[in-house]
């Protein structure tokens, strides 16, 4: 049995995460992590409102995180510190944490997984996207998330751009002499891709990543219509966190 610890059981996410890992042969939920006590009852599991007390006083092995983008990096730091893995889920990462964060991973030896989605629909839509800039090097990329969300542009979005960069050299892209009359109407700028955010009522989890060629559009679209699309990863996640000693930033390096 692995030990796991959730931090934001309450929200949309940690509540299926609570979910899975109750319901999971090689799980135990030892304790969560939120802002208040009051109000949830998880039977014998604890409720914390201090990381630290959390961490010492249920020894969790793995600790997961789904909740703000400002505490996410708090609470992974902590976790690693206190020998803890973390799988982080909470989107909102700079460059400079994922730095950080490398850096400590490598110092104590205990290994994080960071994925900015864990469903295997999105990262296979991410793959492609990679592969397919290898051939068409224009690109614009609409992620679309409930008005719940607080991070923009998305960290699927950012990843996608991240990925699609490997084939992609940084260039411009539409007229070059373009001009905003509304500011923020072109979108996020990352080397030259788009990134535009919708945040709508009734949205669950979307993306779709635009490819334009000469005469011609490739879409890649990916749905997220229920956050159980994103429990098998999770699951996956708490084994892989076990066996590794480093940071590991994207589910898409887990899956062959
Ligand atoms: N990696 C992935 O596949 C996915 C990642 N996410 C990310 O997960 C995060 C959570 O998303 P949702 O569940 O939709 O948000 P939510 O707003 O429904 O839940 C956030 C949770 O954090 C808790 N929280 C607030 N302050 C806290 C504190 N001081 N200590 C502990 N917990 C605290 C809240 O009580 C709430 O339970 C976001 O960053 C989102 O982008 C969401 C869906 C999929
Ligand atoms: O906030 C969400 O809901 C989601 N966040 C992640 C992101 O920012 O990419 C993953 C998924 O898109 C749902």
């Amino acid at each position: 049995m692995i030990r796991v610890a959730i931090a934001g059981p309450r929200g949309k996410m940690g509540e299926e995460a609570v979910n899975m890992v109750v319901a999971h042969a090689e799980f135990e939920l030892v304790s969560v992590l939120d802002s208040k006590q009051s109000g949830l009852d998880l039977g014998s599991v604890p409720v914390y409102t201090s990381i630290e007390q959390l961490l010492e006083e249920t020894n969790p092995q793995v600790f997961i995180d789904l909740t703000t983008p400002e505490l996410g990096m708090k609470h992974t730091t902590a976790a690693i510190q206190a020998g803890v893995r973390p799988v982080v889920g909470t989107t909102g990462f700079t460059q400079q944490d994922l730095t950080e964060l490398e850096e400590l991973c490598e110092k104590t030896q205990i290994g994080c997984i960071i994925a900015p989605n864990f469903s295997i629909g999105a990262i296979l839509m991410m793959k492609f996207a990679e592969q397919a800039a290898r051939y068409m090097q224009d690109v614009e990329i609409i992620e679309m998330h409930h008005d719940k969300k607080l991070d923009a542009p998305s960290g699927t979005a950012v990843k996608t751009a991240e990925l699609i960069q490997n084939n992609r050299p940084a260039h411009q892209q539409g007229h070059p002499e373009e001009q905003e009359s509304i500011e923020g109407a072109r979108g996020a700028d990352l080397e030259g891709i788009k990134l535009h955010s919708v945040r709508l009522p009734g949205l669950v989890a979307h993306q779709q990543v635009l490819f334009g060629g000469e005469g011609q559009l490739l879409t890649l679209r990916h749905d997220s219509f229920t956050r159980g699309s994103f429990m098998p990863g999770v699951a996956l996640c708490i084994k892989e966190v076990m066996t590794t000693t480093k940071l590991i930033y994207g589910l898409e390096n887990l899956i062959d």
